[in-house]
C-alpha cells in the first residue's frame, strides 16, 4: 500500500533528512508537495514525485528532470531508498509504452528511455493508469474468447497489429496508444485492472529486458491465470491479459514509492486532491473502488478477484442462532431440550405462498415459546411471530390464546380501540403452532429498566393506567380474565408514544370456567389465588394495582421470593385479609395458623402468618428471610416517602403538587389493592377515580353505587414525622402537615433497593412460573398423563 511506500521513503532515506514525507497515505488523494531541500549531487536522487501523480503534471522539477534526461541519455541515478546506482538498462518501464509522441528520428529504445522518466524509481512497480483504457470498444460476444492456441500470448488481432508495426506497415504515430487490444472487454479488464497492475509492470520487466537485449519488439506477455468472480463452472470464457499476482509475488515486487517535492511555501503542504485517483481497485461493475471499499463492503469481490476458486453464497452463510440452548434434541433435531424450535436468523417459517415469514430477530422468550420479529415475504410487513413449544400442553393452551384473541379482535373490539394485541394469522411449522401478531415495541418492564428502575412520571402512569383499565373494562364486560397481567405483558405500540397494548392471553379464561387454581405471575398474584379461594375478574384488578405501584416506584411493590414470602409481603404492607378469606382458602393452613384466645386477646384477628422457622420446619424447606426493599412497610408510607424526581426537588410548589398527586395515588391503590376481592374496585369504578379523571381529590372518594368507604380511612394512622423538608396539605385539604419523605440524598424508599436482585426477577418469574402454568393449565384442558407428571408444587 502507499503507506508502506511512504514509510520507505522516510525511513530509508537517511541522507535526505530534509525531505518531508508525503502527506497522503491513501490513493484517493494524491500527494501534496513535501517540504524538501533539493539535493543536486546527482540526477534524480533528490526528490521524487509520487508515482501516482499525473504524468502530465506541469511540476517544474519533473520538467527539469525530464529535460536533463533528454540531454543526457546515458543517465544514471541513485535510488534514494537503496542508494544503489541503477542504470537505465536495469530499470523497469513503468507504464506501457505510449508511442503516440514518438519522434520519427528517435529509436524505440530512446523513446522508451525518455518515457521512463526519472520520476519513478527503478525496480518499483507503478500504479496502473485506470484511465488509459477508457476508449476500448465495447465488449461483444464475438470477441470474448481467446484463440485456443494463444498460449498466453497477446490475442491474434493484437499480434497482427504488432507485427504490422514491426514491419513498418504502421507508422509509430498510428500504432496506437492502447496497449490492450480491443479484443478485451473493457469491463472485464477494468475489473481486474488494479490486481493486474503490478503484474503489468512485471510484464514490462520483460519488455524492458527484451529492450535491453537490443530488441525493439513488443515483448510477449507471460501466460496468465484466469481470474473469476464466478464459481469455476460458471466463469465466463473471457480471460484477462494479465496474470493475477499471489501475495508473495506482490511482496517480491517492490511497489512504487511516493515521491517528495520541495516545500517552498506553506501552501505546498496542502494535499492535492486528485479527482480521479489512481491506485484504485477493480470492481465488478466496470468501475474502480478505493482500497478501503475493496476490503470492506466489496470484500467478496476482492476475494473473488484474488482467488478464482473463491465462491460465495449467502445461503451458505453461518446463521445466527436465536434459541438457547441451541442443540437439537427433540422433534427430529428441530427442537432443543425444552421443546423450543431452534430458530436462526433468515430462517423462513411457514410454507404457503403468502404465509412465509423470514426470521429477523428474537423479541422475547416466555413460558409458552419464543416470540420473533419476522417479515412476511409477500407483503414485506414486519410482524411478531410467537413460536409455541411443540409439547401438547403448550399447544392446546396456545390454541386457547388464539381463540381468545380472535374473539377479542373480531367480535369484542373489531375497531381496535381497547388496547388488545392484534393477531393476523396462525399456522403450524414443524409441529410448532405459530401465532402471527402485530409488532409492538418495548414492554413496561423494559421501559422501567431503561429508566434505571426510577419509576415514571405521574402523568405517564395515569396515561398508562387509563388504557389498562379501559382494556379491563372490556374484559370484565366480556367475562374474560386475563390471568397474567404484569409489566412484561403490557407493550408500548411504538417507542415514542405512550400507547400500549395488552398481550399474552395464554393463561386467560372465561369467568365461568375458572378451573385453574394456580395462576398469575407471583409478584402480581392476588391474595385469593395464594389462599386458594374462588376468583373472578377482580384478580386482574389486583395485578393492575401492583403494576401501577411498580410504575411509580420503579420496582415491584411485592417482590416475593416464594409464595410464602409473597403473602408475608402483602400482609406486611396492607394488613391481613378478612377472616372469611382465610377460613375459606384451601391453602390458608399452609401459610397461617389460628391464634389461641390468649394470643388474639381482644383483637378481632383470629389468624397470623406462620413464622419463617415454623414454615420451614413444617415443610422441611429453606426459606430465606424476606429482603426488605423499602424503608417503610405500609403502602402509604412507601409512596409518600419515595424520593422526588430531580426536576421538582428545588420547587416547593412542585413538591406540594407532587404530594397531592401521591395522596390521590395512595387512595387509588387502596381501592384497587383491596385484599377483599368483593370490595376491590372494578375497572369501571377505578376509571372514575380522581387519579384517572384528574378531578380535584378531596381525600375522600366513593365509587359510584358503592356504600363502602374509600380505602383512605385505613391509612390515616400515618403519624407525621418531620424528616425532610417537604410540606403539603393533607388529603382533606384542611390542615397543613409535614410529611416524611426523602430529599434526593436521603436514603430510603426505593433508593435503598438492591436493583440487581429485582432486575433479575424476569428470569426468576419465568422459571418458577413455568411450573405454575404447567400445573394450572393441565386442569383446564383435561389432565393428560404428561401434565400429571408435571404437577409440581412451586414453593
Ligand atoms: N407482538 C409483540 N411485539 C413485540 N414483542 C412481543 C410481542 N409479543 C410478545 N413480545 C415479547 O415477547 C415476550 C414474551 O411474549 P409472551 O408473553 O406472549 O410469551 P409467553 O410465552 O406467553 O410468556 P409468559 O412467560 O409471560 O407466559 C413479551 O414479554 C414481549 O417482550
Amino acid at each position: 500500500m502507499n503507506t508502506s511506500n511512504n514509510n520507505d521513503s522516510t525511513s530509508s532515506n537517511g541522507k535526505n533528512t530534509s525531505l518531508s514525507p508525503t502527506l497522503a497515505t491513501h490513493s484517493d488523494a494524491s500527494m501534496g508537495s513535501g517540504g524538501a531541500s533539493q539535493d543536486t549531487s546527482h540526477l534524480g536522487s533528490s526528490i521524487w514525485n509520487p508515482s501516482y501523480m499525473n504524468q502530465s503534471s506541469q511540476r517544474p522539477l519533473q520538467k527539469q528532470q525530464q529535460l536533463q534526461q533528454q540531454q543526457n541519455p546515458q543517465f544514471c541515478f541513485v535510488n534514494p531508498w537503496n542508494e544503489e546506482k541503477v542504470t537505465n538498462s536495469q530499470q523497469n518501464l513503468v507504464y506501457p509504452p505510449q508511442y503516440d509522441d514518438l519522434n520519427t528520428s528517435e529509436s524505440l529504445d530512446a523513446y522508451r528511455r525518455r518515457k521512463s522518466s526519472l520520476v519513478v524509481p527503478p525496480t518499483r512497480a507503478p500504479a496502473p493508469n485506470p484511465f488509459q483504457y477508457d476508449s476500448y470498444p465495447a465488449y461483444t460476444s464475438s470477441n470474448t474468447s481467446l484463440p485456443a492456441n494463444n498460449g498466453g500470448q497477446y490475442p491474434f488481432a493484437y499480434q497482427q497489429q504488432q507485427h504490422a508495426y514491426q514491419q513498418g506497415a504502421i507508422p509509430p504515430s498510428q500504432y496506437g496508444t492502447r496497449f490492450v487490444p480491443s479484443l478485451y472487454d473493457r469491463q472485464e479488464f477494468q475489473r481486474r485492472q488494479s490486481l493486474a497492475a503490478t503484474n503489468y509492470s512485471s510484464n514490462f520487466s520483460s519488455v524492458n529486458s527484451n529492450a535491453n537485449q537490443g530488441t525493439s519488439s513488443i515483448p510477449t506477455i507471460s501466460p496468465y491465470r484466469r481470474l473469476s468472480a464466478y464459481p469455476p463452472s460458471t466463469s465466463p470464457p473471457l480471460q484477462p491479459p494479465f496474470k493475477q499476482l499471489r501475495r508473495d509475488e506482490v511482496q517480491a515486487q517492490k511497489l512504487s514509492i511516493p515521491q517528495m517535492q520541495p516545500c517552498n511555501s506553506k501552501s505546498d503542504l496542502q494535499p492535492v486532491l486528485n479527482a480521479t485517483p489512481k491506485f484504485r481497485r477493480a470492481s465488478l461493475n466496470s468501475k474502480t473502488i478505493s482500497p478501503l471499499v475493496s476490503v470492506t463492503k466489496s470484500l467478496i469481490t476482492t476475494y473473488s478477484l484474488c482467488s478464482p476458486d473463491f465462491t460465495y453464497q449467502t445461503s451458505k452463510n453461518p446463521k445466527r442462532v436465536l434459541t438457547k440452548p441451541s442443540e437439537g434434541k427433540c422433534n427430529n433435531g428441530f427442537d432443543n431440550i425444552n421443546s423450543d424450535y431452534i430458530l436462526y436468523v433468515n430462517d423462513v417459517l411457514g410454507v404457503e405462498q403468502n404465509r412465509k415469514y423470514l426470521v429477523l430477530d428474537i423479541l422475547g422468550q416466555g413460558t409458552f415459546g419464543q416470540v420473533v420479529k419476522c417479515q412476511n415475504l409477500l407483503t414485506k410487513e414486519i410482524l411478531a411471530v410467537k413460536v409455541v413449544k411443540s409439547r401438547t400442553e403448550y399447544l392446546t393452551q396456545s390454541i386457547t390464546e388464539a381463540k381468545i384473541l380472535e374473539l377479542l379482535n373480531q367480535k369484542i373490539d373489531p375497531a381496535n380501540k381497547h388496547h388488545f394485541l392484534r393477531m393476523h394469522d396462525s399456522f403450524v411449522h414443524k409441529n410448532h403452532l405459530c401465532l402471527v401478531f402485530e409488532l409492538l415495541s418495548n414492554n413496561l418492564y423494559e421501559l422501567l429498566k431503561q429508566n434505571k428502575f426510577h419509576g415514571l412520571s405521574m402523568d405517564l402512569i395515569r396515561t398508562f393506567t387509563t388504557q389498562i383499565l379501559d382494556s379491563l373494562c372490556v374484559l370484565k364486560e366480556s367475562k374474560l380474565i386475563h390471568c397474567d397481567l404484569k409489566p412484561e405483558n403490557i407493550l408500548l405500540c411504538a417507542p415514542d408514544k405512550p400507547e400500549l397494548k395488552i398481550i399474552d392471553f395464554g393463561s386467560s379464561c372465561e369467568e365461568a370456567r375458572t378451573v385453574y387454581t394456580y395462576i398469575q405471575s407471583r409478584f402480581y398474584r392476588a391474595p385469593e389465588i395464594i389462599l386458594g379461594i374462588p376468583y373472578s375478574t377482580s384478580i386482574d384488578m389486583w395485578s393492575v394495582g401492583c403494576i401501577v405501584a411498580e410504575l411509580f416506584l420503579g420496582i415491584p411493590i411485592f417482590p416475593g421470593a416464594s409464595e410464602y414470602n409473597q403473602l408475608t409481603r402483602i400482609i406486611d404492607t396492607l394488613g391481613y385479609p378478612p377472616s372469611w378469606m382465610i377460613d375459606m382458602g384451601k391453602n390458608s393452613g399452609k401459610f397461617m395458623k389460628g391464634l389461641t384466645p390468649e394470643e388474639s386477646g381482644t383483637s378481632a384477628q383470629k389468624h397470623r402468618m406462620k413464622t419463617i422457622e415454623e414454615f420451614c420446619r413444617e415443610y422441611n424447606i429453606i426459606e430465606k428471610p424476606s429482603k426488605q426493599y423499602f424503608k417503610w412497610k405500609k403502602l402509604p408510607d412507601i409512596i409518600r416517602n419515595y424520593r422526588y424526581p430531580k426536576s421538582i426537588q428545588n420547587s416547593q410548589d412542585l413538591i406540594d403538587q407532587e404530594m397531592q398527586n401521591r395522596e390521590c395515588l395512595i387512595h387509588f391503590l387502596g381501592g384497587v389493592l383491596n385484599l377483599n376481592p368483593l370490595e376491590r374496585w372494578t375497572p369501571q369504578q377505578a376509571m372514575l377515580h380522581p387519579f384517572i379523571t384528574k378531578q380535584e381529590f378531596s381525600g375522600e372518594w366513593f365509587p359510584p353505587g358503592s356504600s363502602l368507604p374509600g380505602p383512605s380511612g385505613k391509612y390515616d394512622s400515618t403519624k407525621v414525622q418531620q424528616k425532610g423538608h417537604g410540606r403539603m396539605s393533607d388529603s382533606s385539604g384542611n390542615a397543613s402537615h409535614n410529611y416524611v419523605y426523602n430529599s434526593g440524598n436521603v436514603s430510603g424508599g426505593a433508593d435503598s433497593v438492591d436493583i440487581g436482585t429485582i432486575s433479575k426477577r424476569k428470569e426468576n418469574i419465568s422459571s418458577s412460573f413455568l411450573n405454575d402454568c404447567v400445573v394450572s393449565h393441565s386442569v383446564q384442558e383435561g389432565p393428560t398423563s404428561e401434565f400429571n407428571k408435571l404437577h409440581i408444587v412451586e414453593e
